[in-house]
C-alpha cells in the first residue's frame, strides 16, 4: 500500500530524511511514534502529496503522491494536526466534501458523530477545538478511504472522547484500510495499534508488529532490579519504590525471573527504551524487525 525507499528528504537545506525506507504491505493501524521534530508530521505529508521528496522512492497505494492524481486523492484522506474546516456544520461537510470520496458513508458520519457527541446541526465556528477535531475526525473516518493519515488525532480530546475514537477505530467497516497514526500519546493508542514504527535520525529505527513486540519483550515493574535476570534486562528506569524495567522474553517465553510482575508491550516504556537505549533495544529485537531499509540491503 505505501511503498518508501531510500528517500531524501528536508527543508531548505537542511535535510530531515536521509534514506528513509519503510513499507506498509497490509491494513492495520500503525502508530508512528518519535521525539518532537523527528519527522513524523513530515512524513505524512510526504505519503499524502503535500510534499516533495528530494530523491528516493515513494509510491502511495501504486501512485506518485506528489502528482496527485485524483484517484489518489479520492483514496487518502489526512486530518492535520492543524486543520481547517469550512465554516458549515457537519451536515453541510457530508453534502458538499463526501462526493470527493467514492466509499463515503453518510449514515456513518452521523454515526460517528453522535458517538463523539458533536452536534450534527451546529457551524464549525461555534465549536470548541475538542468538538472540531472530533468532527474532523468523524469525517476521515466515514470517507471510508483505503488510506488515513491522522496527525496526533487525540490531542485536545477528553478522556471520555478519547475513549469512543478507541472504540470507532476498531469497528469492523475500518478492518480493510490502513490508519497511519502520528502520535505522542502512546498509552491512548496502544490497546488498538497492530504494528509500531519508531522514527530517529531521520531514518525508521524500529518497524514492528505489536504481537512480535509482545512475544520478544517483557515490560513491568519490579521491586527490586537486581532479582530480575540482568542478562535479559535492557532497560530500567525509577517508578517511586520500584522500577519500570524492560527485558528480553527468555527463550521459553517465561518472564525475566525475580519478584516483579511482568507484562505485555506498554508503548511509553518502549518509546523511552528507544530513545535512550537505542542500539541495546534494536540488537536484541530479532531481525525481522529491524527497518525495512536493512531488509531491502540484506
Ligand atoms: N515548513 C517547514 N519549514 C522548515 N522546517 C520545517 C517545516 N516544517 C517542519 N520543519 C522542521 O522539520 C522537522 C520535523 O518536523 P515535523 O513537524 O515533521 O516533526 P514531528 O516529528 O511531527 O514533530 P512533533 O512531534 O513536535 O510534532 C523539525 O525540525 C521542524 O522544525
Amino acid at each position: 500500500m505505501i511503498e518508501i525507499h531510500d528517500l531524501q528528504f528536508g527543508y531548505g537545506r537542511s535535510a530531515l530524511y536521509q534514506g528513509f525506507s519503510a513499507r506498509v504491505d497490509k491494513p492495520g493501524i500503525y502508530g508512528i511514534f518519535g521525539r518532537n521534530g523527528s519527522g513524523k508530521s513530515s512524513l505524512l505529508k510526504l505519503i499524502c502529496g503535500l510534499l516533495t521528496p528530494w530523491s528516493g522512492r515513494l509510491r502511495v497505494l501504486g501512485w506518485v503522491p506528489r502528482e496527485r492524481a485524483a484517484e489518489l486523492l479520492a483514496s487518502v484522506y489526512f486530518v492535520a494536526e492543524e486543520f481547517h474546516l469550512p465554516n458549515l456544520t457537519p451536515t453541510q461537510l457530508a453534502a458538499t466534501q463526501g462526493v470527493f470520496y467514492p466509499r463515503f458513508s453518510g449514515q456513518r458520519f452521523e454515526e460517528y458523530l453522535a458517538e463523539l457527541e458533536v452536534p450534527a446541526g451546529s457551524r464549525f465556528e461555534s465549536m470548541s477545538l475538542g468538538q472540531k477535531k472530533k468532527a474532523a475526525i468523524a469525517f476521515a473516518l466515514a470517507t471510508g478511504t483505503p488510506l488515513l493519515l491522522l496527525d496526533e488525532p487525540t490531542n485536545g480530546l477528553d478522556i471520555v472522547g478519547r475513549a469512543r475514537f478507541r472504540q470507532l477505530m476498531q469497528r469492523p467497516e475500518h478492518a480493510d484500510r490502513a490508519v497511519l497514526i502520528s502520535t505522542h500519546q502512546a498509552h491512548d493508542l496502544e490497546s488498538i495499534l497492530s504494528h509500531v514504527w519508531f522514527i530517529d535520525g531521520g531514518q525508521l529505527a524500529l518497524s514492528a508488529e505489536m504481537a512480535e513486540l509482545e512475544q520478544q519483550l517483557q515490560m513491568g515493574v519490579a521491586a527490586d532490579v537486581q532479582s530480575l535476570n540482568q542478562a535479559q534486562l535492557l532497560y530500567q528506569e525509577p517508578m517511586g519504590q520500584q522500577w519500570a524495567y524492560v527485558a528480553r522474553r527468555t527463550a521459553n517465553g517465561g518472564d525475566s525471573g525475580g519478584s516483579g510482575s511482568g507484562g505485555g508491550v506498554q508503548l511509553e516504556l518502549l518509546y523511552k527504551a528507544l530513545s535512550l537505549e537505542r542500539e541495546r533495544m534494536l540488537a536484541a529485537l530479532a531481525p525481522q524487525h529491524q527497518p525495512a531499509r536493512a531488509q531491502e540491503s540484506a
